[in-house]
């Protein structure tokens, strides 16, 4: 059954049809022709600069600092994000990746072109090295990317199932209030009729999807950036 057609009510409890879910994402995401997944990416991150506008630079704060997107460096067959990245360090922003803690926290590192990487102890994802900043360090978040293997039209969202995001968004008020847009990033397919992601309790819901097709905003979503 295609994801979209699922029917979370009829079965099981909202944790066992997530982890149903989360794997049918997987197999599809894992099926797509690489031709695709790169053609969807590159459109990804034409999306997002033409979300962000082609006009100046975003204002520094007093002293320079740049502002902030917390973004993350999608590994294939995620869409590869490393377009989206230069995009925004292009345009002035200061742009942190996640670095997984213990307890399924994480920290943040800038990113810049070229700079170096290494694999986490904790999950199947590269890092940035560099200095570590928790999120209350950083001074001035105007986005929030969030990786997810789906997002359905109410906002909810499928992630690899650490509960990394969940956690984070729910220690971080700033984060977790609409001042700062979250918005998935996903292929096409991946955006999933509303209801079609099971909720529970902790779950931190999206502002806005961002595909090839460009932002799609949910109700009572921010004005991102
Ligand atoms: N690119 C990227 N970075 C990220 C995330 C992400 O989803 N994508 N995260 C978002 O939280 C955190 C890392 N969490 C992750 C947890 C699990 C897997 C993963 O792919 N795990 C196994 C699947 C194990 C299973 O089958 O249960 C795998 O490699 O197949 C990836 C990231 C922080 N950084
Ligand atoms: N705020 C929280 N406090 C404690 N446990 C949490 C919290 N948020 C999520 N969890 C736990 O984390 C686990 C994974 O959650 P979930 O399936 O929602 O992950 P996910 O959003 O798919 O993963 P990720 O954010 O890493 O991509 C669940 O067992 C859940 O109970």
């Amino acid at each position: 059954m295609s994801p979209a057609l699922r029917d979370t009510d009829r079965h099981g409890s909202a944790s066992a049809d997530k982890a149903a879910l989360r794997a049918e994402l997987r197999a599809a995401r894992a099926a797509m022709v690489p031709g695709d997944r790169r053609k969807q990416s590159e459109a990804l991150a034409h999306a997002v600069t033409e979300h962000l506008g082609g006009g100046a630079a975003p204002g520094r704060m007093p002293g320079g600092a740049r502002p902030v997107v917390t973004a993350y460096l999608g590994i294939d067959p995620e869409p590869d994000t490393t377009l989206i990245l230069e995009a925004l360090y292009r345009r002035g922003f200061d742009v942190v990746l996640p670095i997984c803690e213990p307890a399924y926290r994480m920290s943040w590192t800038s990113w810049s072109p070229g700079v170096a990487l290494q694999r986490s102890v904790r999950a199947p994802v590269a890092e940035p090295v560099g200095p570590r900043r928790a999120f209350d360090q950083l001074a001035d978040v105007r986005l929030i990317l969030v990786p997810a293997l789906g997002v359905d039209l109410s906002g909810q969202r499928v992630g690899q199932g650490g509960g990394y995001y969940d956690r984070f968004l729910a220690h971080h008020p700033l984060a977790a209030s609409n001042a700062v847009p979250r918005l998935g990033v996903v292929y096409r397919s991946e955006v999933l009729p509303a209801g079609a992601v099971p909720a529970e309790p902790h779950d931190q819901p999206l502002t806005g999807v961002l595909t090839a097709d460009g932002l799609h905003r949910f109700e009572g979503g921010t004005e991102p950036v």
